[in-house]
């Protein structure tokens, strides 16, 4: 096995023709990993994303070869997976304003090109999901919004074309599922890569609150910032320690760590309507 990437709370490992996702319990708030773990988040998000591929081969085949035959030192928190040619694009779906999508729109009335109506605000959902992808930028940097048609330059028309569609259909299905379960999936970003057959997989992590936007509904007031399902107790015990935003970000106190896994244990049990057992 050989560590092959470090993304800020995820690794890859290369292990013979596969490779190993794997999901630590570090968190990440304003782009910055605190220092202090969330015990079983790798894992509930990891479970959670399994839930989400074996519901899904409907639509699309993943990546995923085993979700048990991992070193013992990851078990619970990697997935085994096929190694794919990754297209080079983050594929994001966009149900509401929020974030980068939120500037664009603000600046240029529209998100990767798809132009929305006037009169949109912070946390507006918008009249239908939109298919809004980025670059991958390599060097740590944010992600720059490519429109469709630059998307159809690099892969072509009919890639780009299932890109989207696919995109759409696995946000609606995940949009749907969590809404019936008081959760708002704001916004999704998934990752797809190609077989040696040239096949289509999904890859990466799919509806999980570290690669979408989770607000709770019941929350939910367009207008201002929305609270993070997951997140928002560090933000806001972050926003009253005087930190400012640079790493290395601070120790995150005992009580928000556990309130923090909480959110995580209740966003795997409304989604996928199991008990969480580790
Ligand atoms: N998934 C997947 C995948 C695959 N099945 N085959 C080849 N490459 C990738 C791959 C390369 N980068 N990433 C993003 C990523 C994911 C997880 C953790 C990270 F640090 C970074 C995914």
């Amino acid at each position: 096995m050989r560590h092959v990437y470090s993304g800020k709370v995820r690794e890859i490992y290369s292990d013979g023709a596969d490779l190993l996702l794997v999901a630590s319990d570090r968190v990440s708030v304003y782009d910055v990993v605190l220092p202090t773990p969330i015990p079983d988040k790798g894992a509930l998000l990891t479970q959670l994303s399994v839930w989400w591929f074996d519901r899904l081969t409907d639509v699309v085949p993943n990546h995923l070869v085993s979700a048990t035959d991992v070193p013992d030192e990851f078990a619970g928190r990697a997935v085994r997976c096929r190694r794919l040619e990754m297209v080079p694009f983050e594929c994001i779906a966009r149900g509401y304003l929020a974030g980068s999508g939120l500037r664009e729109y603000l600046a240029t009335g529209a998100i990767s090109g798809v132009p929305l109506p006037p009169g949109l605000v912070e946390g507006s959902r918008l009249p239908e999901p939109i298919f809004t992808p980025t670059t991958k930028v390599s060097d740590g940097g944010h992600d720059a919004p490519a429109t469709f048609d630059e998307v159809a330059d690099a892969v072509g028309t009919e890639l780009a074309g299932r890109l989207r569609e696919l995109t759409l259909e696995v946000y609606r299905r995940g949009a749907e599922r969590a809404s019936a379960n008081g959760i708002i999936v704001a916004d999704t970003k998934l990752e797809f890569g190609r077989d040696a057959d040239g096949e289509l997989v999904l890859a990466d992590e799919v509806l999980t609150p570290d690669s979408s936007r989770f607000w709770p509904a019941d929350e939910w007031v367009p207008g201002r910032a929305q609270h993070a399902f997951d997140k928002q107790f560090v933000r806001d015990w972050a926003a009253g320690t005087g930190w400012d935003k640079k790493p290395p970000g601070p120790e995150i106190p005992a009580d928000v760590v556990a309130a923090t896994r909480t959110r995580y244990v209740e966003a795997y049990e409304k989604i996928t309507g199991s008990h969480w057992r580790r």
